[in-house]
């Protein structure tokens, strides 16, 4: 029997290092149904180590990570996003010699449809005008959102996104924010988005896990976290 909250994910525990690095350290976490939840913490912290032990691409020391209540931990990623839990990387993986929507094509959806699916996302991300062009001409901001569409091609209920606006001009910043938030309430989506710029996420999220030290300082709202001494001296330098 489950006695705490349990979430959409559940992280219980989780540890791993590297050689003496302790990148993540006893982290407790889980992000609700249907939220955007947002991960912040300075370099180093353990957000993409995190992000790689929920999606089975790294093996934890110790600890557990549930999805909908299975234990999921030690699965082999491709089972894992099969199980409903996509993720983007920080460099968007897109294949700069094909078109777009040969890079969805290179997807295995669970679609019957394929035709759909490509039709589907690609306007969803509002990038069907460039269908036919290469994807090695896109701008940075553009190749994430084809990351975003080719993570959605598998249909998660789930999506992780690693700094999805990591060198993204700001016009595009807010169509990528603004296609999170579609996400949830047009798709029924859970997002979980890593930034180190509380202030680019705040107004994005319900609340805000904060990462030190490989685990976790608080989980909030954004503003009740802005507020909180031990993030304005440890991490926001206030
Ligand atoms: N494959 C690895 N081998 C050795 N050390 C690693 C490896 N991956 C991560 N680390 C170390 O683990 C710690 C956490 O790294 P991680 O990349 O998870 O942090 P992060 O919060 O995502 O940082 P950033 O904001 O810079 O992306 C760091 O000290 C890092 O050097």
């Amino acid at each position: 029997m489950h006695t705490r909250h349990m979430g959409i994910i559940d992280v219980v525990d989780l540890s791993r290092s590297f050689g003496g690095q302790q990148a993540v350290d006893d982290l407790t976490m889980s992000v609700d149904s249907e939220s955007i939840t947002g991960m912040i913490g300075p370099n180093g912290s353990g957000k993409t180590t995190t992000f790689n032990l929920i999606t089975g691409l790294l093996q934890p020391d110790s600890g557990r990570v549930e999805f909908r209540g299975t234990d999921i931990t030690g699965w082999k990623p491709y089972r894992i996003a099969n199980e409903g839990l996509g993720r983007t990387f920080q460099q968007a993986r897109v294949f700069d010699e094909m078109t777009l929507e040969e890079n969805l094509r290179t997807v295995e959806t669970p679609d019957d449809d394929v035709d759909e699916a490509v039709d589907r996302w690609l306007s969803f991300v509002e990038l069907d005008d460039h269908r036919h062009h290469y994807a090695g001409n896109l701008s940075g901001g553009q190749q994430v959102l084809l990351g975003i569409a080719r993570t959605l091609m598998l249909d998660p209920d789930l999506i992780l996104l690693d700094e999805p606006f990591a060198g993204v001009n700001p016009g595009l910043v807010d169509d990528i924010a603004a296609l999170l938030e579609r996400l949830r309430t047009e798709e029924g989506k859970t997002v979980l988005v890593v930034d180190h710029e509380i202030d680019e996420i705040s107004s994005l999220c319900d609340e805000l896990v904060v990462l030190v030290d490989g685990h976790q300082l608080l989980k909030d709202e954004p503003s009740v976290v802005r507020e909180d001494d031990r993030v304005r001296e440890s991490y926001l330098g206030l």
